[in-house]
């Protein structure tokens, strides 16, 4: 197989998230479009069946089939980040399940961190809620490229078109002062299946797309294969054996851009140039790869790699020691200025300390206190960290990958902190005062 000939490109996989708060309505939706798209397999659907009519319910409960735990399911919430995986004709969608609980800002920065698209979710008769101004402040955060705003329940306001406006013109406005690119407010219901596959007869005054055809139609950007090569050595590869007793490769995945054999190539940090000899990707020699294809990368050159560094090509990340981030914090323990953490990017971990905690994000007003004692968990902010050993840093708007960290403990491993890299004033508006 070359490079050439898989099968299945970037255009037909859509990475998207879900959001909103408890109840909501998130599972019944997903489980409307896994049904509506007819992605569940008959056998599932019968099941659900058989448990919707043993808890009395003439209509199949489409939140039994994502909320797949029956011991969550009866604690009430769903607990953790669930990756779901399906397809229709036009495009194969990977979905990230984030509940709505209390710790909702963390399992949606999990949850967004690699997305193309969110769905943030609101009750029709409750409107913009702090979640969903907390929500859509991550999302721009997180520079989720397409934001979808359902406005979920429809049924129980009568389908009527001013709600429906009210609150897509109240989130749109949010959405503007955040800096998200591009909001489509869809009004559904999930349970009825109004605009979630099929247009809605009751709601005719809404002519944009349902959430499926969106979803199957939105543009997914290509830029991780427009922008410059970025490949983080995860492991050296040297079998030693008799016919090969000089291999030499360079095994990982490809963070963002595009390698060729023949392309110059720089190692940071060392800064050591040579050229890429040849590519192997699943064993087979092939001349071109990809974002975010796995590979073992082979130099022209003798250079000193290991695990941890950077095969890059022009223009270069920026080396060095001086870190500016935006951060969502995401665990109990506080991050304070002083602390000594571990500092993860791509797969490298270094040592670090937190030079200052410089803004601490107010989500319902958006105002910025600055230099707060700390950040407690869920809260937005931005930090100044310096590292024990230089970092081959991207900015986080260019490259999502090689431009995102994350601080541990290095008492016990706790991931702590999700960081976003950022100049001085940059946190939701991508003003970048570094550039
Ligand atoms: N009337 C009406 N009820 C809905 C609609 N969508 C969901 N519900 C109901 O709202 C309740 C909550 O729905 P879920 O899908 O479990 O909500 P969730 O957001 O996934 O909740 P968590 O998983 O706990 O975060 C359930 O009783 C659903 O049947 C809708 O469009 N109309």
């Amino acid at each position: 197989m070359t490079a050439t000939t898989v099968r299945t490109g970037p255009a037909s996989l859509l990475r998207f998230a879900t959001a909103g708060s408890v109840d909501d309505g998130k599972s019944t939706l997903v489980g409307r479009l896994l049904h509506d798209s007819k992605s569940v397999l008959a056998d599932q659907l019968e099941a659900v069946e058989r448990a919707s009519r043993s808890r009395g319910r003439n209509a199949p409960d489409l939140a039994l089939l994502t909320d797949g735990l029956r011991a969550e399911r009866e604690q009430g919430i769903t607990i953790d980040v669930a990756y779901r995986y399906f397809a229709t004709p036009r495009r194969r969608f990977i979905l990230a399940d984030t509940p709505g609980h209390v710790q909702y800002t963390r399992n949606m920065a999990t949850g967004a961190s690699t997305a193309e698209l969110t769905v943030i979710l609101v009750d029709a008769r409750n409107g913009v809620v702090e979640q969903t101004r907390r929500h859509a402040a991550v999302a721009a955060l997180l520079r989720v490229p397409h934001v979808v705003l359902a406005v979920n329940k429809m049924d129980l306001v009568d389908y009527a078109e001013p709600v429906f406006a009210a609150i897509a013109e109240e989130f749109t406005v949010l959405a503007a002062a955040l800096g998200v690119p591009e909001i489509t407010a869809i009004p559904i219901s999930a349970l009825a299946g109004d605009n979630v596959a099929e247009p809605s007869a009751r709601m005719d005054w809404y002519g944009g797309p349902t959430v499926l055809e969106h979803l199957e139609t939105v543009p997914v950007s290509h830029d991780l294969t427009a922008c410059p090569a970025r490949f983080p050595v995860q492991y050296v590869i040297r079998p030693q054996t008799a016919e090969h007793p000089d291999y030499r490769g360079y095994a990982g995945q490809l963070a963002s851009g595009v390698l060729r054999v023949g392309d110059p190539v720089t190692v940071l940090p060392s800064g050591r140039t040579s050229t890429v000899a040849a590519l192997d990707l699943l064993g087979e020699p092939v001349d071109t790869a990809w974002a975010p294809q796995s590979v073992t990368v082979l130099l022209a050159d003798e250079v000193d790699v290991s695990r941890g560094d950077l095969i890059a090509t022009d223009p270069l990340p920026a080396l060095t020691r001086d870190v500016e981030a935006a951060v969502c914090h995401l665990h109990e323990r506080p991050l304070l200025p002083g602390a000594k953490v571990l500092l993860k990017h791509t797969t490298r971990t270094v040592r670090a300390l937190v030079v200052e905690v410089s803004h601490r994000i107010d989500t319902d007003t958006l105002a910025a206190e600055l230099a707060p004692d700390g950040l407690g968990i869920n809260d937005i902010g931005r930090v100044v960290l310096r590292s024990a050993e230089p970092l081959a840093l991207d900015h986080y708007s260019d490259h999502r990958r090689t431009g995102s960290l994350l601080l541990i403990d290095p008492a016990d491993g706790t991931t702590l902190t999700a960081g976003m890299v950022g100049g001085a004033r940059w946190i939701f508006r991508g003003e970048r005062t570094d550039a």
